[in-house]
């Protein structure tokens, strides 16, 4: 877009200049959003959306000195650019009229000038690029704060796309921009208010020649380059799609080699490529059309003013060097009035990433904390709830933009949404955990898993859940672990806990990190290695150090990676052997080890209360206590857990049936 020459501006920053689409929020990840039509509505729901997230930090301290001292030195520097026209003027008079101590004297004012000037710039420069870095860490710190409360990263609603990018990169850009499009108002009202008196003092039909210049260049130029603005979204999602497809065969390397995929692969990749070519190309298009009149009109301001003021110059009513200011004037009017028209692009991008935030504020919980204030209204924790199951409010309130991805199915209509209550309770003579009517909803689809089902483990008895694929053994789990909590029904259960999955996580960080992670215990080392030694893993701190095993203890390696599945399996075990909880749950946690191992590692654990999922026949031998799930079609009540008897045990030795 129109960017004038700038002729009368030496050392001043100007901001309009770095707002480029390069600076707009963009994905680094798959990306699902559409463009955001720009439209009235849009805008107004964006800028209050803008307000919510940006007042928060300077309602700080440190938000509001670093305000102040960033727009006392905007103002300063628009002071200094203003000095520097007028020094201009003066130093290009003296020439012309051949008088050298006026020269001189100009020589050492701008000198003088530079002197002063350059730190306002420079410090200018600095105070903004340190607001936006200070602002950016305390909106990410709070964000953070929100993601990892009550387990918000977990509950995301589908719709809130790349999480990971939102708290990095939209964060990072949103403070930056907000900032960068801030002040570029300020000093272009600063400019225009400014260089305007001076426009005017030279020459009124001067000052109403720009506006007419730049009324006819705003509306050239946005109905050239209105295609632009759709272009350019499609142009970043499909260069995200394009890096992410890449992404992907760095993740997934492995499974690619071993199903030899790389051919699909490189079709996939090339049809993004050409996808990101394609759209380009018509960029460039419409680009050049663009060009062909801001390329005219840019060469045209270098001569329009002066041949304005060019008769007064040879009547010999002015001098050259209001000639040259003149000009200079000009072209700042010139960018300030083009202001809308060079950043519509960027604005557009920005107001849709401006969106993507707030929904993403909404989606951690922004709604109940008041950290960053990013919703209108307060949701009561039903409210909070539906909004978690859904994605939406239900309360009719069309804002009329449209959502990045298609909405899950609204769950039935009803007032409310009763929730699973999970008590956190000390163990009794007769209940370890236990389970009262509890009927369980897929949280997404709000499809029933079972309904009504009670049972109860006591102290010393470990319990085993089965049923075929895909009965809700894990869901089961998940609700007693309170992660899922769509349903209905009471679970009494102790406070502390441990949970296993099949593919256990492995934390970024060294071996030490991978045992004790979640228990917040600091463990010796004799007591590491003797728990290693336990769950059948003596051998890896040696390996890992090189011979040295403390060391190996203190490496940090990517664990999923370099690990096998079986050899996760055990270290996730000797979390259980750090942590020491009341209970146990394991969900098909020994499915990539032997059955020495499976039945070594239950030995190990032996003194604690168990609850497992697992398909495996081994598996009977370890509990006391089985529960059925299965064969309920979304309706049937559940019978509770029947007792596995030592018959069965030892008949279930070295067999194939559970
Ligand atoms: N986040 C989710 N949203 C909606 N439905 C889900 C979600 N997670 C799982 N489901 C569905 O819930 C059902 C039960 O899943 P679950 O993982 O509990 O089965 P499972 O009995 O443990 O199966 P398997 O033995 O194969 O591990 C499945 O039909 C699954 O597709």
């Amino acid at each position: 877009f129109i960017l004038p020459p700038k002729l009368n501006k030496p050392i001043t920053d100007n901001p309009r200049t770095s707002l480029s689409t390069t600076t707009i929020l963009k994905s680094t990840t798959e990306s699902t959003t559409d463009p955001i039509p720009f439209n009235i509505t849009n805008i107004k729901h964006s800028l209050k959306t803008f307000q919510d997230l940006s007042l928060p930090y300077f309602t700080t301290r440190n938000g509001q000195i670093a305000a102040l001292t960033v727009l006392v030195l905007t103002l300063l520097n628009s002071g200094v650019s203003v000095a520097f026209s007028y020094i201009g003027r003066d130093f290009w008079s003296s020439l012309n009229t051949k008088d050298p101590l006026q020269f001189n004297t100009m020589i050492i004012k701008f000198g003088s000038a530079l002197v002063a000037g350059v730190p306002v710039s420079v410090f200018y420069r600095f105070f903004k690029e340190k607001l936006s870095l200070e602002w950016r860490e305390w909106m990410t710190v709070r964000t953070l704060d929100l993601y990892y409360e009550n387990k918000s990263y977990y509950l995301l609603p589908p719709s809130i796309d790349n999480p990971d990018q939102r708290i990095s990169e939209d964060v990072k850009s949103f403070t930056s921009f907000s900032l960068t499009v801030f002040i570029t108002l300020l000093t272009s009202t600063i400019d225009l208010a400014s260089f305007s008196t001076i426009l005017y003092n030279i020459d009124s039909k001067l000052f109403a020649s720009i506006f007419a210049y730049a009324a006819v260049g705003t509306v050239v130029t946005t109905n050239l380059g209105k295609q632009l603005i759709p272009l350019n979204f499609e142009n970043l999602k499909k260069e995200a799609n394009f890096r992410y497809g890449l992404i992907r065969v760095r993740e997934n390397a492995e499974g690619i080699a071993f199903y030899e995929g790389e051919g699909e692969e490189k079709d996939e990749n090339l049809f993004r490529l050409g996808e990101v070519v394609e759209n380009a190309m018509e960029i460039i298009g419409v680009t050049r059309n663009l060009e062909l009149f801001t390329t005219s009109y840019r060469y045209l301001v270098q001569i329009l003013p002066v041949s304005v003021v060019a008769p007064l110059y040879f009547r010999g009513d002015i001098a050259l060097g209001v000639v040259s200011q003149s000009s200079g004037a000009f072209n700042h009017i010139l960018s300030d009035l083009s202001l809308i028209v060079n950043q519509f692009e960027s604005l557009s991008g920005f107001s849709a990433g401006v969106e993507r935030l707030g929904k993403f504020y909404e989606g951690i919980g922004g709604a109940d904390g008041d950290l960053l204030r990013v919703v209108e209204k307060d949701r009561t924790p039903i409210e909070r709830l539906r909004y978690l199951i859904t994605g939406n409010d239900d309360d009719g309130d069309d804002n009329g933009i449209s959502d990045e991805t298609p909405e899950p199915k609204q769950p039935p209509a009803s007032t409310s949404i009763p929730t699973i209550q999970i008590v956190e309770t000390e163990p009794t003579s007769t209940a370890l955990l236990s389970v009262t009517n509890l009927s369980l909803l897929t949280p997404t689809t709000s499809r029933i898993l079972f309904k009504n089902l009670t049972f109860t483990l006591p102290p010393s008895q470990n319990l085993l859940i089965v049923g075929s694929s895909g009965t809700g053994k894990s869901s089961l789990l998940r609700a007693l672990s309170g992660l899922w909590k769509t349903g209905s029904g009471v679970v009494k259960i102790p406070e502390s806990v441990l949970f296993l999955p099949q593919k256990p996580y492995c934390p970024l960080g060294d071996l030490r990190k991978q045992m004790c992670y979640g228990s917040g215990r600091e463990v010796e080392d004799d007591e590491l290695f003797r728990i290693l030694e336990l769950v059948d893993l003596k051998d890896l701190p040696k390996l890992m150090g090189s011979g040295d095993p403390v060391k190996g203890l203190n490496q940090v390696v990517d664990w999923s990676n370099t690990l096998s599945l079986g050899e996760q399996q055990r270290l996730a075990f000797s979390r259980i052997l750090v942590s020491e909880p009341k209970l146990v749950i394991l969900d098909e946690a020994t499915s990539a080890l032997d059955l020495k191992t499976e039945e070594r590692l239950y030995g190990v654990i032996n003194r604690f209360e168990v609850v497992s999922v697992g398909h495996r026949p081994s598996l009977v031998r370890y509990h006391d206590l089985r529960l059925r799930l299965g064969g309920l079609g979304g309706g049937k009540m559940e019978v509770g857990a029947e007792t596995i008897s030592k018959k069965e045990k030892r008949r279930a030795e070295g067999q194939d049936v559970v």
